[in-house]
């Protein structure tokens, strides 16, 4: 029988949602739109043309949200501000309603024992902000620091955990160079400008914080081993190429005030200069990083425009909804990868979770209590929280475990089709149910790991 395992003590086990995902109400009292509320109301942006209009509806609902992630025996809690809701205009003009929804969230997660672990930046810019150039436009680093000191002045000391952005590659890689994601461009020149300005926004936000506030700030990426296809040296000089520009593009500036030299292979002439004292911004000391883990890539050369690599799909794909391989050691080796390239910066895992083949809706059971039954996500959380605790075990300072995601919710250009939730949401009547899953993961977090 293989030992228990046994996490540190203050190891915080939690769970992730996001404004946009789970909110509903997106112009209620005062607020102004964002991106994703006019990307999702352009014909032909998202799957059925699904919106963040309603949502989980978390906006009305959020006290009993809270009260079920306390009967999950959530020890914290990680979420998303929408900068719309307090600043319509995302910049000057407060909208005292909307920090005053932030503010009351805290407090009753406070009072419910759970630790607020807050999110300045989740993909949905003020549309005001986009209109004079979004993340294109030097001054967005200005802005954020704006929107970041208005959220630190107000519940700085009840929040003690920040986190600036979440995942900047998705933010350019979709939003700038593929256009999948809001705002939908398709630039190989604007990509590197808006990926540059979100690390500047970063930098600025964590000097404003070292003025104002007293507690700990990060950055949350989304980082994924790649592993070469083969031994060819086509795919191995890939997979380095597809490393650097996933999981060293936004760490090394944030970490080491570099880009790793690849970016100048990916980009070509679309790459500039950059001025030298735009590192010394973006290189901020952290209190932590946040990794998003999902899966791994398996990487071969190919003529993917611009990386020329691209993933080989993988027979552990099949188990999930989006077609991401069921790979728990490349989240130990991540995490090994981390401590040796950038040292001993506390790590949280702020993302990790998968969409599998849910059943549609919760049963009845003959006791009358709704029922999801998801062993498969049971089997990648149980394997995943296993793998972090095989990096513990090799020396990586992992602090908590945020799983993603609370509620099942809005999966951004993918509309409500993929179910990451260990709470099931029926979106026609708004009934929450926990999953299976949930009521192990209550297990685990009551053992303190021991029971996985
Ligand atoms: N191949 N492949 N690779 C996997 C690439 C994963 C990139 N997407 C993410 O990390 C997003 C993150 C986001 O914060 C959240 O808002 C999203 O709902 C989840 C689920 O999608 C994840």
């Amino acid at each position: 029988m293989s030992q228990a395992p046994v996490f540190p003590d203050g190891f915080l086990w939690g769970a992730a949602t996001a404004a946009h995902q789970i909110e509903g109400s997106p112009l209620a009292d005062g607020a102004g739109p964002s991106i994703w509320t006019r990307f999702a109301h352009t014909p032909g942006m998202t799957l059925n043309g699904d919106t963040g209009d309603v949502a989980c509806d978390h906006y009305r609902r959020w006290k009993d949200d809270v009260k079920l992630m306390r009967d999950l025996g959530l020890q914290a809690y990680r979420f998303s501000v929408a900068w719309a809701r307090v600043l319509p205009e995302g910049t000057g003009r407060i909208n005292q309603a909307g920090l005053d929804f932030y503010s009351r969230l805290v407090d009753e997660l406070l009072a419910n024992g759970i630790e607020p672990l807050l999110t300045l930046y989740h993909w949905d810019l003020p549309a005001a902000l986009d209109d004079r150039g979004g993340w294109l436009n030097r001054d967005s680093a200005d802005w954020f620091a704006e929107y970041a000191s208005v959220m630190y002045k107000a519940l700085d000391g009840r929040v003690k955990k920040w986190v600036t952005l979440n995942e900047p590659w998705v933010i350019t890689d979709g939003g700038y160079l593929h256009g999948a994601l809001a705002p939908g461009h398709r630039s190989l020149f604007e990509a590197p400008i808006a990926s540059h300005n979100l690390m500047r926004a970063h930098g600025a936000a964590v000097r404003a914080y070292r003025e104002i506030g007293a507690h700990e700030i990060g950055l949350v990426v989304n980082i994924e081993p790649k592993y070469a296809a083969s031994d060819s040296e086509a795919d191995r000089v890939a997979t380095r190429r597809a490393h650097a520009y996933m999981n060293e593009q936004y760490l090394h500036p944030a970490l080491l005030g570099r880009y790793p030299e690849e970016l100048e292979d990916v980009f070509g002439a679309a790459w500039p200069e950059w001025p030298k004292q735009d590192f010394e911004l973006i290189r901020q000391k952290l209190d932590f990083v946040g990794i998003n883990y999902y899966t791994r890539g398996v990487t071969e050369a190919n003529d993917s425009y611009p990386l020329k690599a691209g993933s080989v799909r993988q027979p552990l794909a099949t188990y999930s909804e989006t077609g991401w391989e069921f790979y728990p050691k490349g989240l130990t080796d991540l995490l090994v990868w981390f401590k040796q390239t950038y040292g001993d910066t506390p790590v949280y895992i702020t993302e990790n979770g998968a969409a599998m083949y849910d059943p549609p809706a919760a049963e009845v059971d003959a006791d009358g209590r709704g029922r999801v039954r998801d062993p498969l996500r049971t089997a990648y959380l149980r394997q995943h929280i296993g793998a972090i605790h095989d990096a513990i075990q090799a020396g990586v300072d992992v602090r908590g475990y945020m799983l993603w995601s609370l509620l099942d919710n809005l999966e951004w250009s993918l509309g409500y089709s993929k179910r990451f939730g260990m709470v099931h949401v029926n979106y026609a009547t708004q009934q929450r149910t926990p999953k299976d899953s949930a009521h192990w993961y209550s297990g685990v977090i009551r053992s303190h790991g021991r029971s996985l």
